[in-house]
């Protein structure tokens, strides 16, 4: 359970070492989640492919603080520089699409290939992601859980699971309102189309037919904005592929893995 203070904040991080001589995988997570929501894509990983993941800024063990988009981009790299990762292949759910994205922007050195799974190069509105915040100011987590939850999960996964489906709500709301807020406003002030755009580099981008948050047509628009992405549609999958259907999510993330110059 390691920590890192680069800068002005701790971040908790995990890294599977693996073989340091072969190319890193690095996961970024949704809003109100923690790293947690990893463990079944790693499992399925081959056990010499290095693996980093980390809970962001006001998520998980981190500090709570406020940050905006290229705070959390930068945190992310600040825990490569220190791990000796570069040219690795990164993949971001939702909010961590967006600081996926922006890594390759900004540190083209750390980057080789992204998978970005139910995200896009802006999600939502001002006045949306407004409202949400001024929801969590007032009734906390609590009072929005059940509708972030209809968005996050497919109905046959709550209905199948539904143990699982408690203990992400747990999750949820072990998120810090503040922290969660603050990336609330982050998402809201972040706009990567310019920057998306100029990516040159091998992307897939993975969507959910059941997707209340990012759906599909969301997905397809970043990827027809990106030049040679792939799309794949995962169908009665919801927001979080890598907790409905970890063993597709690793077998995407190893086909572009396998594929990377
Ligand atoms: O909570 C949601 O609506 C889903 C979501 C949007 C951005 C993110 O990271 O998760």
């Amino acid at each position: 359970m390691p920590f890192l203070r680069p800068r002005d904040a701790v971040l908790h991080y995990a890294c599977r070492p693996g073989d340091p001589a072969r190319r890193a995988i690095v996961l970024a997570n949704s809003l109100g989640t923690d790293l947690r929501i990893w463990d079944g894509v790693i499992a399925r990983l081959p056990a010499d492919i290095p693996v980093l993941t980390h809970d962001k800024r006001g998520h998980g063990l981190s500090d709570v603080t406020p940050v905006d988009m290229a705070t959390h981009i930068r945190d992310c790299a600040d825990l490569m520089d220190h791990l000796g990762l570069r040219d690795a292949l990164i993949c971001g759910v939702s909010v961590g699409g967006l600081i996926a994205q922006g890594l390759a922007a900004t540190r083209p050195d750390l980057v080789a290939g992204l998978v970005l799974s139910n995200t896009a190069q802006r999600i939502g509105d001002a006045d949306g992601w407004n409202a949400r915040i001024a929801r969590v100011q007032a009734e906390g987590l609590e009072g929005m859980a059940d509708e972030i939850m209809e968005r996050w999960f497919s109905p046959g996964f709550r209905a199948a699971h539904p143990a699982d489906w408690a203990g992400y709500r747990n999750m949820l709301l072990r998120t810090p309102a503040p922290g969660y807020i603050a990336t609330c406003a982050a998402i809201r002030d972040t706009d990567f189309t310019a920057t998306t755009r100029a990516l040159r580099l091998p992307v897939t981008c993975i969507a959910g037919s059941a997707d209340q948050a990012t759906p599909p047509a969301l997905v397809q628009g970043m990827a027809e904005l990106i030049e040679g992405a792939t799309l794949h549609c995962l169908t009665d999958v919801g927001h979080l592929p890598c907790i409905e259907v970890p063993a597709t999510l690793a077998d995407l993330l190893l086909d572009l893995y396998g594929r990377l110059p």
